[in-house]
């Protein structure tokens, strides 16, 4: 048995909450005894939403607030996407677990179109992410990429009002909110290579709560988390935030790591390539490797450019 409520700090939109629902049933199920409670706050995220993410700053703009509260003492944990989550922590915060990974795809939603390869040539597709839009244009030049924000709910809604063709989302936080059906397609990782961290969960707190950390290890997965490890690897050589054209994803096969790394231009015109593989206790340094790669064929050059 053991006495103790978790305070779980959160952000307030639907996939948000229902993530944090999720942590919370794990700790109650895993430890009898053992209660939760949601501190629900408002990021600097959530207030922004007319315009795209890479033009307000991007980097840590989910968490910041949740990570005051740790440190503060009016939570415990926070529960964040870990594609949101930056590579370096504030001074006394880390992550106490990371969960096994959902689908990480990229999906396709239309109601008009059962494939991305069924659009017309000039087709309107709605997505903020210029890690989405430079994989899009690169295949399709004559696409027309529209913005997109908003939390799930309020980006199906708008396509629903016919304002796209269709529009990319991540396929896990679809899945968790119940909206598989609307999933026309979940787009191959060599159509779209998903954001780093892409439908993995992780949980974030003080380092010095003993205790608390010994909790959260019991869920940790350690697959999902040698993956997610190299991936913010090449994501902390590249310098990289969510919302950069950089994509990475690793995956464990027969006990070995693979991992695949790219970086582009919003338009899709140059895009860079990478993918290395090794042991799993050698994944900081694959992630390592495919960035100095992706460095070395001219990345370097179009992430300046979206940083001036
Ligand atoms: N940038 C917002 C965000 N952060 C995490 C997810 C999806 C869930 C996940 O990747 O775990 C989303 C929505 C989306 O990209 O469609």
């Amino acid at each position: 048995m053991i006495n103790k409520v978790i305070r779980i700090a959160t952000r307030k939109s639907p996939l948000a909450l229902w993530q944090a629902e999720h942590v919370a049933a794990l700790l109650e199920s895993t430890f009898p005894g053992l209660k939760t409670e949601l501190v629900k706050m408002t990021t600097q995220g959530d207030k922004i939403l007319d315009a795209p993410l890479a033009k307000i700053g991007g980097k840590g703009l989910f968490v910041k607030e949740l990570e005051i509260g740790m440190l503060e003492g009016a939570a415990d944990i926070a529960v964040h996407s870990m594609k949101d989550v930056p590579v370096e922590f504030p001074e006394g915060l880390h992550l106490g677990a990371i969960l096994s990974r959902e689908d990480p795809t990229d999906a396709f939603v239309s109601n008009r179109y059962a494939a991305l390869t069924d659009l017309p040539p000039n087709a309107r597709i709605g997505t903020s992410s210029l890690r989405r839009q430079c994989q899009i244009k690169a295949l399709y030049p004559h696409a027309e990429i529209l913005t997109l924000r908003g939390n799930v709910n309020t980006r199906l809604a708008k396509l629903d009002a016919g304002d796209y063709d269709a529009i990319i989302l991540a396929s896990a936080g679809l899945k968790r909110l119940g909206f598989s059906e609307r999933i026309a397609q979940c787009l191959d990782t060599q159509v779209s290579l998903p954001a780093i961290g892409q439908g993995a969960i992780g949980i974030e707190c003080r380092v010095d709560d003993k205790e608390l950390n010994d909790i959260l290890a019991q869920l940790h997965d350690n697959d999902t988390g040698i993956c997610v490890i190299a991936e913010r690897a090449m994501n902390a050589r590249l310098s990289g935030g969510c919302q950069v054209p950089i994509a990475g994803f690793a995956e464990i096969r027969d006990n070995q790591l693979f991992m695949r790394g790219l970086v582009g231009s919003p338009d899709g015109r140059q895009i860079y390539r990478s993918e290395h593989s090794g042991k799993l206790v050698d994944a900081e340094s694959i992630g390592k490797t495919i960035a100095e790669d992706l460095l070395s064929q001219g990345a370097d050059q179009v992430l300046q450019a979206l940083h001036l």
